[in-house]
């Protein structure tokens, strides 16, 4: 999988892997024996390398790591190149990530063409460059530069690679001719005058002893639980310190301890996760294969609350125009004023020039009036969480936008089918489940309902990547798939601290585990009259009125904390006061409230509930099993097509460590019988509570030693 082909007597090896020329073991032996052949072959006078399609090469085939070594690695490759007379040119375009970019940094020189980009990528998946890139950057780039290119793993464009010493030459016009040229002026110099093994590390004036210290400081409370930009540091400074050959030596030990490390198996798991998301299929037929997305060229926010503000400026910053409407001046003012603001911040952070800002803004239309989403593309509504409210307004627009115009309702409870039925379009509409804060979460759970179109939903995923976000198709039903999983979880965080555990303590427990904040912290943070709200509103649906006494609510467990608080102005940071205390209304700095612990007592004296010790590791089972059994039941039921789509959700909705793939890889790795078994202890101990019922699926599963990749086929609910 790599061509060889002479011209001008220069050898040509071109990488041939489709789509980005993953250095797979066929490809490794392709581009040895290429090299091998040049430099055995009296007419060649210098080689090229270069790859098929626009890219040199994004890496190791990551596929392959699972399945151990096999192939001429690419030190050894890199080894032949250094005791080579010829000059070998790496001739870059599109990427020249991981062992692509060790690949060129063992040629003798690296040109690229304008649009490349070059980098280490391996720690996003868990491990640190396994081919000499951490012994041969720093002796191209200077210690300090690729430290950071191989710690934040960052890819760097051309122009800068040329500045940092990573590149000899940046070209425009065909790479390959460039390359061939390079090549040929190169011939008659000596290689080992070109050959990174024959540089020291540059340390550009740094004390390695400080900076090493310095630098595993920083990582450390930066990367938080992950393990390998603590190896990246590790052996770069190494690099620093011991001749080449230990150093090469060393990383190798490191990426092959890193491979099978538990954090990387999770991290290329995301990886690939992330990227099954976009194979989405509908119950009815069609999928991303055959469905066209309609071009979306400009869009229209109903709603310039903190949500709708949020989203407009998503819109704007990706390039979209975008109108931004309100029911009158005074409110739309606010939503502008909002939205500035969030605009602004990204400027202070640096990520965006006040210039850029304004040609953002240059994008907004606000308006009042209804009138001006008759040509728009596409139509976000984001008004108050109220069925009646938002058929009204899908009414108008139905009869104000244009008939290709696509409506997508902002919700994050009601079912999408009702919502278009207040329409003539109901395949034009789709749900749009955007997280808060909008323009900063990722996740955007798009949801189809019985009549959305095959097209309106590529439509809608296509958008979502338009505007950075992480795009899941999901079905409709309570709580879509984030809030029905978070909902067991929340509940099981209530029910340990009535049984005797502590806000705190549940909180510390979650952000040990690697969660960025406990439940008690978010509730805080996001406010307790919310749940507040939506609990008293499903009550009321119900005919039922919950009290601070409801111990069941339908036969089911049911904790009134919440209520409690509520009852005594505790709704969270707004207040000053929730879970917690904080330092005043808009204080951050969450304090543990003897008051809380006096509510929850009397709470539980006046209930009979007998407080006990609840021990970390229950509170961190039951908030996570009870929680995995329903992602189980949303498989099952065909909400979600397979696993990854609900890990993928957790990553990106409620900041799952990473390194722990998502909970469905994390049931996978905890092993589905013990799962399984544990769940149906808990469904005995707990009868009254429906989120401890055992998944038929898992049950089934848990017999069946299949792999995560086809529990979606098992259940099933494939659509693919
Ligand atoms: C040989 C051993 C010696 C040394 C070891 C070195 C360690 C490494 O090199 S580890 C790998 C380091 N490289 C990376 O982490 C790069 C990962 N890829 C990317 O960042 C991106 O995919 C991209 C190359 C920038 C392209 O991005 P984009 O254009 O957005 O397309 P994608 O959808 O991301 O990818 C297209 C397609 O390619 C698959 N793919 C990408 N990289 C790899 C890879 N290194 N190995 C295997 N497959 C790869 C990706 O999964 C997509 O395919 P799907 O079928 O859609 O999943």
């Amino acid at each position: 999988m790599a061509e060889y082909s002479i011209r001008d007597s220069v050898a040509i090896i071109q990488l041939d892997n489709a789509p980005v020329n993953a250095l797979s073991v066929a490809v490794r032996t392709g581009l040895y024996d290429g090299i091998e052949r040049a430099a055995g072959d009296g007419s060649v006078k210098a080689v090229v390398v270069c790859g098929k399609g626009g890219n040199f090469c994004a890496g190791a085939d990551i596929k392959e790591f699972d399945e151990g070594s096999k192939g001429p690695w690419i030190t050894e490759i890199g080894d032949f190149m250094d005791r080579m007379r010829k000059p070998v040119v790496a001739a870059i375009e599109g990427v020249a990530l991981g062992g692509g970019l060790e690949v060129a940094l063992f040629c003798h020189y690296r040109i690229a063409a304008k649009n490349a980009r070059v980098g280490q990528p391996e720690v996003n998946i868990g491990l640190i460059p396994g081919g000499g890139g951490t012994v041969r950057l720093p002796r191209a780039a200077g210690f300090k530069q690729a430290l950071e290119m191989i710690v934040t793993g960052n890819p760097v464009r051309a122009e800068r690679a040329l500045k940092m010493g990573v590149l000899d030459e940046v070209v425009s016009g065909n790479i390959l001719e460039a390359g061939i040229k390079f090549a040929l002026s190169k011939a008659h110099i000596d290689t080992s005058l070109a050959c990174l093994r024959n540089r020291p590390v540059r340390m550009d004036g740094l004390n390695i002893d400080t900076k090493a210290d310095a630098a595993l400081a920083h990582v450390k409370s930066k990367y938080k639980g992950f393990e390998a930009p603590m190896f990246c540091v590790k052996a770069v400074v190494n690099a620093a310190r011991v001749p080449y050959d230990d150093a090469i030596q060393k990383e190798r030990e490191y990426f092959f301890e890193l491979r099978t490390s538990g954090q990387s198996q999770a991290l290329r798991y995301a990886f690939f996760a992330e990227r099954q998301i976009a194979r989405w299929g509908l119950p009815g037929g069609g999928d991303y294969r055959t469905a066209r997305a309609i071009p979306v060229r400009s869009v229209g926010v109903v709603g310039a609350g903190t949500m709708g503000a949020g989203i407009a400026l998503c819109i704007i910053t990706s390039g979209l125009p975008c109108v931004l409407l309100e029911q009158n001046q005074e409110f739309l003012e606010k939503g502008v004023t909002s939205l500035r603001g969030q605009l602004m911040g990204t400027v202070r952070l640096g990520k965006m020039t006040a210039g850029e800002a304004e040609v953002c803004l240059s994008r907004l239309k606000p308006s009042t009036s209804m009138e001006d989403l008759k040509h728009v593309d596409m139509v976000i509504e984001a008004v108050f969480e109220d069925l009646k409210l938002k058929r009204e307004v899908f009414e108008r627009l139905d009869k104000t936008c244009k008939p290709e115009t696509i409506l997508c309702t902002n919700t994050s409870t009601l079912d999408i089918d009702s919502v278009a039925t207040a329409t003539g379009r109901p395949d034009k509409v789709v749900g749009t489940h955007f997280f808060a804060p909008s323009y900063l979460m990722k996740l955007l759970e798009n949801i189809y309902g019985s009549r959305t179109s095959p097209e309106t939903v590529a439509t809608v995923m296509r958008f979502g990547k338009t505007i950075r976000k992480v795009p899941v198709l999901v079905g409709s039903c309570t709580g879509f798939v984030a809030n029905r999983m978070l909902a067991p979880y929340t509940a099981e965080a209530q029910f340990c601290v009535e049984e005797g555990a502590s806000p705190a303590q549940v909180d510390s427990v979650l952000m040990d585990f690697g969660m960025p904040m406990g439940t008690f912290r978010v509730s805080d943070l996001s406010g307790i009259d919310v749940s507040f709200s939506i609990r008293r509103e499903a009550a009321r649906k119900l005919g039922v009125t919950l009290t601070v006494d409801s111990r069941y609510f339908r036969g089911q467990r049911h904790c009134s904390l919440i209520e409690r608080l509520v009852e005594k102005g505790r709704l969270g940071r707004k207040t000053g006061k929730g879970w917690y205390k904080y330092e005043g209304p808009g204080g951050t700095v969450p304090l543990e409230d003897p008051d809380v612990l006096e509510i929850i007592e009397t709470h539980c004296r006046a209930l009979g509930i007998e407080r006990r010790n609840v021990g970390s590791h229950e509170i961190q089972e039951r908030m996570q099993l009870a929680m995995i059994n329903e992602g189980f039941k949303i498989l099952e039921e065909g909400i979600c097509t397979r696993a990854e789509e609900i890990d993928v959700i957790w990553l990106y909705g409620f900041g799952w460590p990473r390194y722990l793939g998502g909970p469905m890889f994390y049931a996978s790795k905890l092993g589905l019988k013990r799962v399984f078994e544990k769940i149906c202890t808990f469904h005995k101990r707990f009868p009254h509570s429906q989120h401890w019922v055992p998944s038929v699926l898992l049950g089934k599963l848990s017999e069946s030693g299949l792999p995560l990749s086809k529990w979606g086929e098992a259940a099933g609910t494939s659509r693919l």
